[in-house]
C-alpha cells in the first residue's frame, strides 16, 4: 500500500478537514479569552501548515509567525520567509546564536567544574536545549501579547515521541496532532503551501545536516502505513514500537504523589 492510498479518503475531505481544525482554533482562542496566536515557523511542512490553519481561523492580523534561529541554515530561514509571505502572516526574527553559545557553555562549565562530568554536553543535548530556548521564546511573545502558543508536532511524531519534551512538544493547542505525516502533506497543497516546502526532506533542525528519517531509523511512509493500517515488516515494527514505548512518559503528565 502506498502513502497516497492510505491517505486516499482522508484527500476527499480536505475542505472539511480544515473548516473542523479552524474552528477548534477559534474556540481554542476564544475559550481561553486570549487575543491571537503565535507559531514558531521553521521552514518545515508543519509549522507552515499550521500557521496557514491558524491563519485562516483568526485572520492574518491575529496570527505572529517567529522564526528563532540557533544556528540555524540559511535554507531554513529563507523558507520560514516564504512560508509567510505565502500565507500573508506577519513574521519576526529571534536570534539566539550567541544565547545557545552562551548557555551551553555555562552549563557544560559547571557541570564540568563540579566534576559531574569530563566531557562536552552531546549534540543531542544542544539540540533538545535549542528546542527548549525555542519554547521560551514563544511563551515570552505569547505572554506580552496576550496570545497562545500553537502546537505544531503530528501524529507521527507524537506517536513516536519525536519532539523534544518541553520544548516543541509544549504549547496550548495542537490542531495537528490526528494528523499523520502523510495528511499533513495533503492538507499543505489543499493550503497552498510552496511545492518546494512540501517536497523538502523533514528536520528537526537541532544539529547540521539532521533528518528525521535518517534519526528515526525508517521512513515516514512505513511509520504513517503502520499507525493507520498496523501493517509493515517485523523490524521496522520492531523500531517503531520501542520509540513508542520509551515514549510514554511524553504523551502523559508527570507522576506525581
Ligand atoms: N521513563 C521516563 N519517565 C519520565 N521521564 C523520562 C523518562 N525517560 C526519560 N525521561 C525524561 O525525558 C528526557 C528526554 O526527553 P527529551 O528531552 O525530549 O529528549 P529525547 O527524547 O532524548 O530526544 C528528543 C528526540 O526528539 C527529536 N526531536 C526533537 C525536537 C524536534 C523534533 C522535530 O521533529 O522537529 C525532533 C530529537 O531529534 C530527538 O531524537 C530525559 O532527559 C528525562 O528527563
Ligand atoms: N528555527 C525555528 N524557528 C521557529 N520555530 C522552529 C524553528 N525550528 C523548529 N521550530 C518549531 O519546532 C517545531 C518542530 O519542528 P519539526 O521539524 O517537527 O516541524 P517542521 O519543521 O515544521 O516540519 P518538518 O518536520 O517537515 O521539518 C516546528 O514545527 C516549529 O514550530
Ligand atoms: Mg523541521
Amino acid at each position: 500500500m502506498s502513502s497516497t492510498s492510505i491517505t486516499t479518503e482522508f484527500e476527499k475531505n480536505l475542505e472539511q478537514e480544515v473548516e473542523k481544525r479552524c474552528q477548534f482554533i477559534r474556540q481554542q482562542v476564544e475559550q481561553a479569552g486570549r487575543k491571537g496566536i503565535v507559531v514558531g515557523l521553521s521552514g518545515g511542512i508543519d509549522s507552515a501548515v499550521t500557521a496557514a490553519l491558524c491563519q485562516r481561523a483568526l485572520g492574518k492580523e491575529n496570527v505572529l509567525a517567529l522564526f528563532i534561529g540557533a544556528h540555524s541554515a540559511k535554507e531554513h530561514e529563507e523558507d520560514a520567509e516564504l512560508i509567510a509571505q505565502s500565507q500573508g502572516l506577519r513574521m519576526i526574527k529571534v536570534n539566539l546564536d550567541s544565547v545557545t553559545d552562551q548557555l551551553v557553555k555555562q552549563i557544560q562549565n559547571s557541570m564540568v567544574e563540579g566534576n559531574i562530568i569530563s566531557e562536552p554536553l552531546s549534540t543531542l543535548t544542544i539540540g533538545n536545549t535549542k528546542a527548549r530556548e525555542r519554547m521560551i521564546v514563544l511563551y515570552a511573545v505569547a505572554n506580552q501579547l496576550g496570545y497562545l502558543v500553537a502546537g505544531t508536532c503530528n501524529r507521527t511524531e507524537i506517536y513516536l515521541g519525536y519532539e523534544t519534551k518541553g520544548g516543541d512538544q509544549l504549547c496550548d493547542f495542537n490542531p495537528m496532532a490526528s494528523l499523520v505525516k502523510a495528511q499533513v502533506r495533503a492538507l499543505a497543497a489543499y493550503l497552498s503551501i510552496p511545492e518546494k516546502i512540501i517536497t523538502k526532506a523533514p528536520s528537526a533542525d537541532l544539529w547540521q545536516g539532521q533528518t528525521d528519517e535518517d534519526e528515526m531509523g525508517f521512513t515516514y511512509e512505513e511509520v504513517d502505513r503502520y499507525i493507520l493500517t498496523g501493517e509493515g515488516t517485523d523490524e521496522v515494527i520492531q523500531k517503531i514500537e520501542k520509540l513508542h514505548l520509551c515514549s510514554d512518559h511524553k504523551r502523559k503528565l508527570p507522576p506525581v504523589i
